[in-house]
């Protein structure tokens, strides 16, 4: 027998239902009522998802005061300033104010004010254009889109399979990025992103730092990549155990001790999976609609779910590029399309057109910001070759361009171009040095656009900037005539 009597379900008819009110879900919603119609969005935790919370945000603040004191330190008149260490609490603190102590107020006043519904709860679809909310008290709300459901629920930490690793309540990026005390060790397992990143932000806060990564570093990127920061990493004091295999993880008093492929095993206070992504569908009533729960949603460029006229996906949940910029384009896409078509509007879905996420496919910016931060668009060469490309890979010492001594970098680092020998355009650009991050736009809009290298010679870089990387990269490639 039930112990507990639900409240009657109420009802509500919407142009557009968004479930999932990340940075993604946002978005969508808000270019579906910039064009005119009324929009809800279901948000299970907290109005802003995982990169306000629990990823970009802070992250990016646990690594920026390391960041700051390092290039201090590099820089001769400066150094000489630098006599304290890093306040560990105060980098906690400016973390907690970043977060908002976690509680989304400004983030669901925002909606408010852009005129886009909230409702709190767990969104489940039930049938076509029908979305069943259960707020936490069991209370149920149903809701019917005239037009559109938008799928926004992004993806949650995967625990690998590893025997043992996740009874030993691991932390995972959730914990790592809010963490309130620095454990006096950490461990590692992956040697991805969200690990390079994380290491060497613990590593500066004080936690002795053990990486254990099945192959190399940052693999998908330029191996210069993974090398340079596993060099940086490692003066920082991690120890990197690279090629090796965890096999099995137990907790004890003493901590986390993990038993791996090769050599010793390791033991720390803390173990921290960082171990990939996995969609959050598996509770999202899929099955009413003939999908299967617990699989990444596949899309069409415009963002449409293929067989369904009514349905969309944007953002981490599509698995099209899991980056909080890439997933916004995607949603700027679908929100547009969706008023378009409600409309009866043309619709511009050919390639680089108004409604599609042309850029998922070819041109996508991502920064490390690990020291030296990795800064990366479009194809590394690698990726290129195997695309078929006839290419000119071109390297240039960042260290050696005039700007870059100047601001006297702790890592200068390497810059890398990849030129597609048929039309004569820049195919993938990667930037490895101390705060290379800031050059990325100019190569996203390269890449893009297609500019060709000859009137790339025309785009003269201010000296002595470190920009002046693309002058230098231009003279290696020489000029085409
Ligand atoms: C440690 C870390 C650092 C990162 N750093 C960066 C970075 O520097 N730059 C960058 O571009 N990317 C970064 N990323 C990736 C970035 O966080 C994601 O790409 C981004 O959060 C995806 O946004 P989203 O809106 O698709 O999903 P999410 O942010 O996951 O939001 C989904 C929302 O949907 C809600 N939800 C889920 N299911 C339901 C349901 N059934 N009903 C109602 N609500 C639901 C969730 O509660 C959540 O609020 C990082 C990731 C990690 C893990
Ligand atoms: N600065 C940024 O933009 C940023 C920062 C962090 C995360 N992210 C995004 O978040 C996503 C997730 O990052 P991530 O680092 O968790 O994933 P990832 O896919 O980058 O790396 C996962 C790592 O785990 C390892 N791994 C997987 N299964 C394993 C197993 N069974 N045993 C041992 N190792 C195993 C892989 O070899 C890999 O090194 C990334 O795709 C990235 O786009 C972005």
């Amino acid at each position: 027998m039930e112990s507990q009597t639900q409240a009657p379900a109420q009802s509500a008819e919407f142009d557009v239902i968004v479930i999932g009110g990340g940075a993604v879900g946002e978005n969508a919603a808000d270019r579906a009522v910039q064009g005119g119609l009324s929009v809800v969005v279901v948000e299970a935790e907290l109005v802003g998802g995982e990169c306000s919370y629990w990823a970009c945000i802070p992250s990016k603040v646990l690594l920026r005061s390391p960041q700051a004191l390092r290039s201090a330190q590099a820089v001769p008149g400066a150094a000489e300033a630098v006599t304290g260490t890093l306040d560990v609490e105060a980098i906690l603190d400016r973390r907690d104010s970043f977060t908002s102590g976690w509680k989304d107020d400004g983030q669901a006043k925002w909606l408010d004010g852009a005129g886009i519904s909230l409702i709190r709860g767990q969104g489940r679809l039930t049938g076509p254009k029908q979305v069943t909310v259960t707020a936490e008290d069991g209370s149920q709300t149903q809701l019917t889109a005239r037009h559109a459901v938008t799928l926004a629920t992004g993806s949650a930490a995967a625990i690998a399979p590893i025997e043992g690793l996740a009874e030993a309540r691991p932390w995972t990026s959730r914990e790592a990025t809010s963490a309130h005390a620095i454990p006096k060790s950490l461990a590692i397992i992956g040697g991805g992103v969200v690990a390079a990143e994380m290491a060497s932000a613990y590593a500066s806060l004080g936690a002795e730092v053990t990486v254990l990564a099945r192959s190399g570093l940052l693999g998908g990127m330029e191996p210069f990549a993974g090398e340079l920061v596993g060099k940086a990493l490692e003066e920082q004091g991690v120890t990197l155990r690279l090629n090796t295999t965890p096999e099995r993880v137990s907790r004890s008093d003493e901590g986390v001790r993990i038993e791996v492929s090769e050599g010793e095993d390791v033991l720390a206070q803390e173990v921290l999976a960082a171990t990939g992504r996995s969609p959050r569908t598996g509770d999202l009533g899929l099955e009413s609609v003939g999908l299967e729960p617990g699989t990444w949603i596949e899309t069409d460029d415009t963002m449409q779910v293929p067989g369904f006229d009514w349905l969309y996906a944007v953002g981490d949940v599509t698995h099209r590029a899991l980056l909080t910029h890439q997933g916004k384009y995607q949603a700027r896409a679908a929100g547009d399309v969706i008023v378009a078509r409600a409309k009866g509007a043309a619709v511009q879905d050919q390639p680089w057109g108004a409604h599609v996420a042309t850029a998922d496919h070819a041109a996508v910016p991502q920064v490390t910001f690990t020291e030296p931060e990795v800064a990366s668009v479009g194809l590394t060469a690698a990726a290129a070759r195997e695309a078929g490309y006839t290419i000119r890979v071109v390297d240039y010492e960042l260290g050696d361009v005039a700007g870059t001594a100047l601001k006297s970098q702790p890592h200068p680092g390497t810059a890398r171009m990849v030129v597609d020998e048929d039309r004569k355009v820049i195919l993938g650009m990667t930037f490895v040095g101390s705060e290379v991050s800031e050059l990325l736009q100019a190569a996203t809009i390269a890449v893009t656009a297609e500019v060709p290298l000859d009137r790339l010679w025309h785009a003269v870089p201010a000296f002595p900037t470190v920009n002046e990387v693309w002058l230098r990269l231009l003279e290696t490639y020489g000029r085409p005539v």
